[in-house]
């Protein structure tokens, strides 16, 4: 074990996209920053500044935490003592990936620390362990590795006792949400340079687990129909060159739209849904981020950008945002930005 520090700089990530839950991840850069010392005496020391500060716990149960437990534990032990330093720029429990980031700050410093940490475990074994953790993949694929993604998970083909994935909830609570059968994968894409985000975070919180108890079990067949053709659209209006700005802008506003999730949560963000159904009236490819309530709206250019953060209600914040290049554990695309520096 290394004592470090390590730092790393896990990016906001938007889920879904519009009509691809569970699947459809974007990398944004608004970045967390964190700390991660290991220390020779035993105790844990965690100080959070900025968002959550107050809020969090400071102690084992602290997110953060559980993902550097459940990280050394695949990696094969604990170190003495920990401290943690977390300077958090994501909100929390918005719909922009805050508990992903969390979690994937902690398991990519946790190999950062360990000796051969990558040969344990890899860039496909971290992105299990952080979607077992998670309980859905969409935000941790492209919190770990930047740009846009879509994550899947399918029966892993070593079966169930592959190293370095954890097989069942252990005493300290590390949660393993996941099959122990089932694995997940994603493939990493890189947008346009010309797409953007701007991000509408209302006030308000909405726990992801309160907006997925809020969908139905079966959905008809129609609107499942409808969903497949607008995710495949959308990754094409996301990815294809040589398109025009304004038949970019008409592909991405057709291509974000959904049936399955947003219509069945969207009495409990009524401001999120008023205000989705303005800026989408005007053009704009808006949906729900992730679980909600911030707003995301993707744009072409400068001019949309700044025509649309006109539309922020008076109480929200409106960050517009690039897309990340790199994520928590790096990344092929354009990097803005250092993504992670040893601590001298
Ligand atoms: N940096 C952090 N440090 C510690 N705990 C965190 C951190 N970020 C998030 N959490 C925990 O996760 C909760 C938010 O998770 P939740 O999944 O509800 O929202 P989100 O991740 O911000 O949104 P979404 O998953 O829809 O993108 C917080 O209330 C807090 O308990
Ligand atoms: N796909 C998840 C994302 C949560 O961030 C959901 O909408 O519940």
């Amino acid at each position: 074990m290394r004592p470090g520090p390590v730092t790393v700089r896990p990016p906001a990530t938007s889920a879904n996209l519009g009509p691809g839950f569970d699947a459809f991840g974007l990398a944004l850069e608004l970045r967390d920053e964190v700390v991660v010392e290991a220390l020779p005496e035993p105790g844990l020391t965690v100080e959070v500044f900025g968002e959550g500060a107050g809020d969090v716990p400071l102690d084992e149960r602290h997110l953060l935490v559980r993902a550097l437990r459940a990280g050394f534990d695949a990696l094969g032990g604990q170190p003495a003592g920990l401290r943690v330093t977390c300077r958090n720029r994501i909100p929390h429990g918005r719909g922009l990936g805050s508990s992903s980031a969390a979690i994937c700050a902690g398991l990519t410093a946790a190999r950062d620390l360990a000796d051969g940490g990558a040969l344990v475990l890899d860039d496909d074994a971290l992105l299990d362990l952080a979607n077992r953790i998670e309980g859905h993949p969409d935000n941790v694929a492209p919190a770990l590795r930047g740009g846009l993604t879509i994550a899947w998970t399918q029966q892993d083909p070593d079966g169930p006792r592959r190293a370095g994935a954890p097989q069942k909830p252990d005493p300290a609570g590390h949660t393993v949400r996941q099959p122990e059968h089932m694995r997940a994968f994603a493939l990493r894409l890189d947008p346009v340079p010309q797409v953007a985000a701007v991000a509408f975070v209302p006030p308000n919180r909405l726990a992801t687990e309160v907006a997925r108890g809020l969908l139905p079990d079966m959905v008809p067949h129609r609107d499942a129909a409808f969903n497949a053709g607008r995710a495949a659209l959308l990754t094409a209006a996301l990815t294809a060159p040589g398109l025009s700005a304004h038949h970019r802008a008409e592909l991405l506003h057709a291509g974000t739209r959904d049936r399955l999730h947003q219509g069945y949560r969207a009495a409990a963000m009524p401001d999120s849904a008023a205000l989705i159904r303005r800026l989408r009236a005007e053009g704009f490819a808006a949906f729900v981020s992730g679980a909600g309530p911030t707003v995301l709206a993707l744009t072409v250019g400068p001019e949309w950008e700044q025509k649309a953060v006109g539309y922020a209600p008076p109480d929200w914040d409106v960050m517009v945002l690039t897309v990340a290049g790199a994520g928590t554990a790096g990344g092929a695309g354009p990097v803005s930005g250092a993504v992670r520096a040893d601590t001298p």
